[in-house]
Order: structure tokens, then C-alpha cells, then sequence
């Protein structure tokens, strides 16, 4: 634990925008019981690599948990009620996660926030996601939750047009950030992974991105 969460100070927030923040650190309290729950996510929807509708290789691994996960291919994105890979329900979100995600949506302003489904993105060294938009979601009144775990990595948030320049922002293992109402909709993305290895989690960064996908765009 940071000392801030020792002297129950209150929490730092670092504004990215009028609706969207970075909490540094605000996943620590959580981590001991996140970690071995994550696993066990791992364990039952293990980590794949997509291919786009463009037809390359993603270059994160990635699963889901909630009562839907996304999904890519080259036929799309989708939100879907079962795992393609494992034929079976996506695992439910443990309960520890949803419970970080709803008190990490409150300190950013969003209360209330009930995600239906969380991503699951790893990184190795190198791997790196573009900018782009979150926008498969059902509607976009609710916010974007995102935990980092394991190595650091160079956030880009950008505008509302590709071309827009992004500013930087580092986060780190337990750091959570949170975009959501005017800010909803802004392009971001992740530099490329330098290896940085972290002490517990080693030559990898996870990020988990907890949404309200609207069950009514699965199929
Ligand atoms: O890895 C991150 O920090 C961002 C991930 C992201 O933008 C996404 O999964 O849509
Ligand atoms: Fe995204």
C-alpha cells in the first residue's frame, strides 16, 4: 500500500478531462484478492489472439469475463453471450473486480456504474494497441473503467478525431482510469511495451476494462 491509502488521505485524482481521470493506485487495496481471481477467470476463457476485421493479428492476447465478452474476427466486433473459444458462458466477473470498478466509477463522478462485462487485454513486451474508439457498446451513458496490472505502459488520449493529438499519461501497476460522459467517446490508445519487467507479475502487463455493453447487442 501507497502511504496516502495508510493515512487515509484522500485519493489523488489526475484529470485527462473534464470526465476522465486516472485514480494512481486506487486498485492497490484490491490487488491480493484480484490477482488469484483473475486466474481463475484465466483458467476457465484463456487468453487468445484476435484477429481483426482487417484480418491481422491483434498483437495483445485476450478473454473476457461478465455476462458477455467481445469479440473479434475478420467477419467484425461483436459482443457475444459465449466464449468461441471454449463453446461455454464467459466466466462471471469476480466479485472483488466489480466492486473496484464501482468504487473506482464513483470517485470519478459516475455512480452507479454496472458493468456487464470486462476485457481483458495482455501485453508482452512490444505488443501495442492504436487508437481507436470504444464504441461496440449499446450506449454510451456509462464510463469506461480501466485497471492496470504488471508492467508500465504509455497511455495516448487523444480527441474526438483520429488526427487529434493525444496527450501521455504513464500508468502503472494498480493504477485505474476512468472515461466517461462528454469524455466517452475519445480516441486512445497504448505505445508499444518496452520490457520493464515487474517484480510479481514479470515480462507482462494485463489491462482490465470493465464496460456496460447492453446485453441486447449480443446475439
Ligand atoms: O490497455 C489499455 O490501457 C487500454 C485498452 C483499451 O483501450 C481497450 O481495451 O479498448
Ligand atoms: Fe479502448
Amino acid at each position: 500500500m501507497r502511504t496516502q491509502d495508510l493515512f487515509h488521505q484522500p485519493q489523488q485524482r489526475v484529470a485527462m478531462g473534464a470526465q476522465a481521470f486516472m485514480l494512481p493506485g486506487f486498485a492497490e487495496p484490491w490487488l491480493a484478492t484480484l490477482l488469484p481471481a483473475l486466474e481463475r477467470v484465466l483458467q476457465r476463457s484463456p487468453l487468445r489472439q484476435m484477429t481483426t476485421r482487417g484480418g491481422r493479428r491483434m498483437s495483445v492476447q485476450s478473454s473476457a469475463c461478465g455476462d458477455v465478452g467481445w469479440v473479434c474476427s475478420e467477419f467484425g466486433y461483436r459482443y457475444s453471450p459465449i466464449d468461441p473459444a471454449t463453446g461455454q458462458p464467459w466466466p462471471v466477473i469476480p466479485e472483488c473486480l466489480l466492486q473496484l470498478a464501482q468504487r473506482a466509477a464513483d470517485s470519478a463522478g459516475f455512480q452507479s456504474f454496472q458493468p456487464d462485462t470486462c476485457l481483458i487485454n495482455r501485453y508482452l513486451p512490444g505488443a501495442r494497441m492504436g487508437l481507436h474508439q470504444d464504441r461496440d457498446e449499446r450506449d454510451f451513458s456509462a464510463p469506461i473503467v480501466s485497471i492496470s496490472l504488471g508492467m508500465p505502459a504509455t497511455f495516448l488520449f487523444g480527441g474526438h478525431n483520429r488526427s487529434d493529438r493525444p496527450a501521455r499519461t504513464l500508468l502503472q501497476h494498480g493504477d485505474v482510469a476512468v472515461w466517461g460522459g462528454v469524455d466517452r467517446l475519445r480516441f486512445h490508445g497504448v505505445l508499444p511495451l518496452a520490457d520493464v519487467p515487474h517484480p510479481q507479475l514479470g515480462s507482462q502487463r494485463i489491462n482490465l476494462t470493465l464496460r456496460r455493453a447492453g446485453s441486447n447487442k449480443a446475439d
